[in-house]
């Protein structure tokens, strides 16, 4: 990035906008100090990030009921949807809770990062318990495209599942898209068969989401809006009541939600479009090779530390892929997802 020389002018309207920024946040913790010191508050109990905007967010109650709107206290920071908190609500004289502060965050399982505008990475939700892959009879997928969401997701420690959508475009035989899932299975990835067009096609995705926390992902056309519609039908509205909040220009960014599902076994669903966007973030070589879940075994084995398995002798790898312990098409992917970085 270039460096931006910044008039005397300049530099003392941002320090002047940034200090009373802080000035403006101490005032509130301050009021929250005194209110929560003068018992407004009611006991801290724990709930779920639905939502974020800035320092204002959205919690779930884990006790159940809807979401309340909760500012954060000062020391807190970067709490994204997903979240577990620790949070007090307020309640009006009706005794419904009208606003609530969050406390403290609880520990994560995992988080899912983006790149932010200036290629940072940011995390944008907490605690998934999976990521489901998308995609479809057609557009056909790529084998190769297959492994750069897999080996993604393995890079964040959240568990891929393979969603097949559009199984009703499927040839009788299952042709050539039924051998390239069998080597996933053989891997050891579930995969799971939708469609949108019939009645019963969710139901394998049902039980699969069931009791975890998921996101969508996937190529542009494969179904995601669809399955997403069809799995959360009372949130249509909700969403379209959103976007035109976001017109009048309430909220200008889009954050991911969280939405509980209706199924009656629960499991809830994070989504946002950066979200759906996953895969197309810049890992090294290193991470690459760690994605492919077959080559584990073999990783560290061989002859030269830094062998990049290329040509090398007593590579461990090569050697795997000569056994047929290791699919050369895999192989053949992970070269090309490597050569893939050396041009990005
Ligand atoms: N035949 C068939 N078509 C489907 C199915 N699911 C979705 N479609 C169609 O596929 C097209 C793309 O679906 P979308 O839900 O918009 O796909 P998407 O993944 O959200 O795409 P982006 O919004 O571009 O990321 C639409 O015309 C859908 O009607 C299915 O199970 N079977
Ligand atoms: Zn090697």
């Amino acid at each position: 990035m270039s460096k931006r020389k910044l008039s005397r002018q300049q530099r003392w309207r941002i320090d002047k906008i940034q200090a009373e920024r802080a000035a403006r946040a101490a005032r509130k913790d301050e009021q929250d100090s005194e209110k929560l010191a003068a018992g407004e508050y009611g006991p801290e109990q724990p709930g779920r990030v639905t939502a974020h905007f800035g320092r204002t967010l959205d919690v779930r109650p884990e006790a159940g009921g809807q979401a309340v709107r909760c500012h954060l206290r000062a020391n807190l920071e970067g709490l994204v949807t997903g979240d577990r908190v620790i949070w007090r609500g307020r309640q009006d004289p009706a005794g419904h809770t009208v606003e609530g502060v969050v406390v403290a965050r609880g520990e994560r399982d995992s988080v899912l990062e983006r790149p932010d505008a200036r290629g940072q990475l940011k995390p944008v939700a907490a605690n998934i318990d999976q990521i489901l892959i998308v995609f479809a009879v057609e557009p056909a997928p790529h084998a190769n495209l297959i492994d750069r969401y897999l080996v993604a997701a393995e890079a964040t420690g959240i568990a891929p599942v393979l969603v097949l959508n559009k199984i009703d475009l499927l040839p009788e035989t299952g042709g050539e898209l039924r051998d390239l899932l069998a080597r996933y299975e053989a891997l050891g990835y579930p995969v799971v068969s939708t469609t949108t067009e019939r009645e019963d096609g969710l139901s394998a995705l049902h039980a699969r989401l069931a009791g975890r926390t998921s996101v969508f992902v996937g190529q542009s056309g494969v179904g995601k809006s669809s399955l997403i519609d069809r799995l959360l039908p009372d949130e249509e509205l909700r969403i379209g009541a959103l976007s035109k909040d976001s017109r009048k220009g309430t909220h200008t960014t889009t954050t991911a939600r969280l939405y509980a599902l209706p199924a009656a076994a629960g499991g809830e669903l994070i989504d946002s479009p950066g979200i759906r966007e996953f895969g197309l973030v810049h890992l090294d070589e290193q991470q690459v090779a760690e994605g492919f879940i077959e080559f584990r075994d073999h990783l560290g084995r061989c002859r030269f530390r830094d062998c990049r398995h290329r040509h090398e002798p007593g590579c461990a790898l090569l050697e795997a892929v000569e056994r047929g312990e290791i699919d050369p098409e895999r192989f053949a992917s992970y070269r090309r997802i490597v050569d893939s970085l050396a041009q990005g």
